[in-house]
């Protein structure tokens, strides 16, 4: 979706100078443009690498195994079409970074390759420190990962071996995401530029390694140029907002773990004691599989001061003044979001760069907690609750929000940062046409 995003808006500055043809799997593609039409941008499906005419009922992983090997068979095929029916040639591939193999075809075809990075900056420097981070860990034993700092990385210093994306612990260098990573990570700088959904003022010294890293690296701050009216679809969006406006300024807990995590079961009854107990207004946006793991009852005895929905209109959610926390499993569109609506966070990181992104939202940004030990329990419920909500602790990272908030609204101004970086890759696909 945040690639979607970045071709939309490049669509919408190029007028009809360029034509975007979008690959992507079916399944994915009709849940991001859920029956919509963009000018300029044409979807094609690829291949997601399942048994044509079979139903399949496997994990994510295995889904992932399968796509993988499916490539990148099934993205010539798919471009192949596109060039065919529009009579031109591809001058420009703008791909997710994690499609590694696109530095190959774009060295074939002769035409710039711009990989776009949709999770943290700071998951993106420890990816591309992996070799270093290896040799380091041979030399601490594994009981000192828990403790030990990444000093050695710049804006790191907080960091530590644990709060590592799981896919650069050597013990997992076998799956089929932490391979795809690792060539990702050779490939990358070949690429004409990286582009990252961010902004630089976030990060400098990230940013600065980052940028001595690759040929170009933009930083383009997607969550704020995404406005978009469009974004309530449905009656039960328009409900869960409806509610929202009854509630007490700044005293609803908003819960969303984002599109992949699943927390465990006794995670979520821990969760949901503290909200019955303490009867804290939330909205839960959950999953309809995971409603059956809630206490008993749970649903009505909280209908009076709480309402789950299975998917809320987020971006919304977050800017209204009722909502005084954001718990979240810190994926960095959350973390982004929560940023750009000054909301504070209780993180509780699952995957991925998730551990990274709620250190520094803890730590470095100081506009949030982790919860305690990284497991959601009561106690630890309890106490984050309370620090957010507490005057003073509150206060303070209310206005760290604020402070970042203001950054990120100059980066997407006329001369800022974010504005100069998407005119850049604008001119860069301008430039590539009929190379
Ligand atoms: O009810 C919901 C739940 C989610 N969202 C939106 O879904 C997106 C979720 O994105 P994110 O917070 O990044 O979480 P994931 O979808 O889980 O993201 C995956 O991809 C991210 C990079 O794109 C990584 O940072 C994460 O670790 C990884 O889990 C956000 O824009 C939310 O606004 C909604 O609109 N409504």
């Amino acid at each position: 979706a945040p690639l979607l995003t970045l071709v939309r808006q490049l669509a919408a500055a190029s007028s009809s100078d360029i034509i975007f043809s979008f690959f992507n799997t079916e399944k994915s593609n009709c849940a991001i443009f859920s029956g919509q039409e963009f000018d300029n941008i044409k979807a094609y499906d690829v291949w997601d690498g399942t048994p044509e005419g079979e139903a399949f009922s496997g994990s994510h992983f295995e889904a992932m195994q399968l796509f993988v090997d499916a490539t990148p068979g099934n993205f010539e095929k798919a471009m192949k079409e596109a060039e065919s029916e529009s009579g031109l040639k591809i001058s420009c591939l703008l791909t997710d970074a994690f499609l590694w193999f696109a530095c190959d075809m774009a060295e074939e075809r002769r035409v710039p390759w711009v990989a776009f990075w949709a999770a943290s900056p700071s998951s993106l420097s420890a990816h591309m420190c992996t070799d270093q981070i290896w040799s380091m860990m041979r030399s601490i034993g594994a009981a000192e990962r828990e403790e030990k700092t990444l000093s050695f990385l710049p804006g790191m210093s907080s960091v530590r071996f644990s709060d590592l994306p799981g896919e650069i612990l050597p013990e997992n260098s076998e799956s089929p995401l932490a391979i795809m990573i690792y060539k990702m990570v050779q490939k990358l700088p070949k690429s004409t530029a990286v582009v990252i959904n961010s902004f630089e003022e976030i990060y400098t010294l990230i940013k600065n390694d980052l940028k001595s890293k690759f040929q170009n690296f933009l930083d383009i701050q997607l969550s704020i140029l995404s406005e978009d009216p469009s974004i309530v679809s449905g009656d039960s969006d328009q409900e869960c907002l409806s509610w929202l406006e009854k509630q007490r300024h700044a005293s609803v807990v908003y819960i969303s773990f984002g599109t992949v995590a699943e927390a465990q079961p006794e995670e979520l009854a821990a969760l949901a004691e503290v909200l019955e107990t303490g009867e804290f207004p939330f909205l839960w946006s959950m999953r309809d599989n995971a409603k059956k793991l809630l206490p008993e009852g749970f649903l009505n005895r909280t209908s009076k001061f709480g309402m789950i929905v299975s998917w809320a209109p987020q971006l919304k959610v977050l800017e209204n003044p009722s909502v005084g926390v954001h718990m979240t499993h810190g994926g960095w569109n959350s973390v982004l979001e929560s940023i750009s609506c000054e909301v504070p966070m209780i993180c509780k990181p699952f995957l991925a760069d998730q551990r990274l992104n709620s250190r520094m939202v803890e730590l470095v940004w100081k506009i949030g907690v982790r919860i305690e030990g990284g497991v959601i329990t009561k106690n630890g419920t309890i106490e984050a609750l309370h620090y957010i909500m507490s005057n003073e602790t509150g206060k303070a990272i209310r206005e760290n929000l604020n402070k970042l908030k203001q950054k990120a609204e100059n980066a997407v101004k006329l001369d800022g940062s974010s504005t100069k970086n998407f005119k850049a890759l604008l001119e860069l696909l301008k430039s590539s046409r009929g190379v």
